[in-house]
């Protein structure tokens, strides 16, 4: 199973994190000041978190040369509330060097993708700067999932929940989430279905705002997506094969 592989590099990755011991330099951090996902959602009738996204194991590599720079200011130009950056390089190309430079190049809260399985790599997404992390339910215990929310408040960073089912849904609403994210993507099968958003959404009725992840593909799929009750959505793909990227994204709203 593909999440299999992908956890076993996070826990190489780990363990090298583990023998550098970034632990004890964490408290002597330079914090930036947090930009919050959850209220930014939140200030608006429909969010879009627009994601940095080279390459990924289901398309391969979507952008081959990419400057993350360029691409950010695009989607905050054309009216994304947050930027979402992967940062893994196995699988996706990605890197923490984006996270850093798209940072310091916009003004919008900047969410970290990418497989955290373990408190150490909160501390880095700390040191990249991130506002935000990602925690997958799919790839963690349910009391592993609580300690990691817990241990990303503790560092002043808000947490975005990901859910595929009914069951992961149960976990998410049991922690204390900032933002609730429904992945339309199986992530065994890599197949997107928008119906998981609209299946899903109406089992929830906490505070935190629910965006809709993967599949978006079109105007259409944004009012959708809104329809059926989203705060927001999380489009990766669609926007990085764009040319005009802040025309894509304005018309992803002009739509909502
Ligand atoms: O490119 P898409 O279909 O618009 O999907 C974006 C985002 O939802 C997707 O990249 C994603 C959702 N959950 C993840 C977890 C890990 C890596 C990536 C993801």
């Amino acid at each position: 199973m593909f999440l299999k592989k992908i956890v076993a590099t996070k826990q190489k990755e780990i363990d090298i994190l583990k023998q550098k011991g970034q632990q004890d330099h964490v408290l002597s951090l330079a914090k930036n000041t947090p930009r919050s996902l959850s209220a930014a959602l939140l200030a608006t009738s429909f969010g879009i978190i627009a994601e940095i996204k080279p390459a990924s194991p289901s398309k391969g590599v979507i952008q081959a040369e990419i400057d993350p720079i360029t691409i950010a200011t695009e989607y905050e130009r054309g009216g994304a509330i947050a930027i979402s950056v992967l940062t893994d390089r196995t699988y996706f190309q990605g890197s923490a060097e984006n996270l850093i430079n798209v940072r310091a190049s916009v003004g919008l809260p900047v969410l970290r993708k990418d497989f955290i399985i373990d408190a150490i790599q909160i501390e880095e997404s700390l040191q990249m700067g991130a506002d935000a992390i990602l925690l997958i339910v799919a790839i963690l215990e349910e009391k592993q999932l609580k300690d990691l929310v817990q241990h990303a408040h503790q560092l002043g960073l808000e947490v975005l929940v990901e859910v595929h089912d009914e069951q992961e849904l149960k976990a998410a609403l049991s922690c204390e989430a900032d933002v609730i994210g429904i992945n339309n993507r199986n992530l065994h099968s890599f197949e997107t279905n928008l119906e998981t958003t609209e299946r899903l959404l109406p089992m929830i009725s906490s505070a935190q705002p629910v965006i809709a992840e993967s599949g978006i593909h079109a105007p259409a799929d944004a009012l959708r997506m809104k329809n059926a009750g989203a705060a927001g959505i999380l489009v990766g793909e669609y926007l990085m094969r764009q040319t005009n990227r802040e025309q894509a994204i304005q018309a992803l709203l002009s739509e909502v």
